[in-house]
């Protein structure tokens, strides 16, 4: 797909309160209806934790350079399909995957396939900053030592991991200092730049913004809609204007109880560009909950 440029204006300038349908993030960017080249697709995808069943058939596919969002009320799954999508729940006890999650038509979960390899294709931003207690520096540096990544010049791949981030003049005279000293907005960062430095395909993010305030969820957002030129993202976010302002498309979830136990399951309801679940979706639950009548 012959995609225009990542737009240039920040979402600093955008409403963060605003009317949802006003901010959508593909307005001045027309995507096709289905994404023409797919990066990961789940299908059938269905998650247990022993017996419970949190996950129900999930089938959903990320278009390559978009940022797809998925939302939902708490505990319909999201962070459950996320953590799927770079077997994160392979770490989780009695985490069980059924059915495929294909990247670049490859099934992650064949016999045979090492989840570590798959992490550096597919790596992941958790909702709290988690710098390693080392030195800026080494934060950047570990990733492609540890996994033996072939560098010319790791100087040259910090700088470029950095300045990939938008934290480069932030911290370039102190890249030897510990990065517990940034704050958390530029700790976010850093690990933004930590991940982008192992050279992956897809970035997945688990609510990235939560634990930062109005500014610094505006220079990630920014930053987002960035890296959205070399990289594949897919954002879990309880945060609707965040969804509506950088996402390409939606996927919706919910949970429904079973009726004998009670047990809510999460499940897809609808998964659209952005500007069409944010302005005219087509399911009532869609509906109800963006408008806040639920959730
Ligand atoms: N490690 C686990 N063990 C058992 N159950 C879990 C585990 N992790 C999640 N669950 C359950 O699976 C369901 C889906 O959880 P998940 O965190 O994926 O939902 P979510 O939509 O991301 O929620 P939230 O928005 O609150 O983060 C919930 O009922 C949750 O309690």
């Amino acid at each position: 797909m012959a995609n225009p440029p990542a737009t240039a204006t920040t979402s600093v300038d955008k409403p963060i309160v605003g009317s949802l349908s006003e901010v959508h993030a593909d307005a001045d960017r027309p995507l096709p209806a289905h994404p023409v080249t797919t990066v990961m697709e789940a299908r059938d995808l269905n998650v247990f934790y022993g017996d419970f069943h949190a996950v129900h058939d999930v089938n959903l596919a990320y278009g390559r350079n978009e940022i797809t969002a998925m939302i939902g009320p708490s505990g319909c799954g999201k962070s459950t399909v996320l953590r799927c999508l770079n077997r994160m729940n392979d770490l989780v006890t009695g985490a069980r995957v059924e059915g495929q999650v294909l990247y670049h038509d490859q099934d992650i979960y064949a016999k045979g396939v090492d989840p570590i390899a798959v992490r550096t294709h597919i790596g992941m931003v958790f909702q709290k900053p988690n710098p390693f207690p080392k030195s800026i520096y080494d934060n950047i540096a570990y990733g492609p030592r540890v996994t033996g990544m072939k560098v010319d010049s790791m100087d040259d791949l910090v700088e470029e991991a950095l300045r990939g981030a938008a934290l480069w003049d932030e911290v370039k005279d102190k890249l030897k200092q510990s990065a517990y000293g940034l704050s958390g907005g530029q700790q976010q960062r850093l690990c933004i730049a930590r991940t982008i430095a192992t050279k992956p395909d897809v970035i997945l993010m688990d609510e990235p913004c939560s634990a930062l305030d109005p500014i610094a969820t505006a220079r990630v957002e920014d930053l987002m809609i960035d890296l959205r030129k070399d990289y594949t993202i897919i954002v879990v976010t309880h945060n609707m204007q965040q969804a509506a302002r950088v996402s390409d498309r939606t996927a919706f979830f919910t949970a429904r109880p079973d009726e004998t136990t009670g047990n809510r399951t999460g499940l897809l309801v609808e998964y659209d560009l952005t500007s069409k679940i944010f302005s005219n979706p087509g399911d009532k639950r869609t509906e109800d909950y963006i408008s806040g009548r639920f959730g």
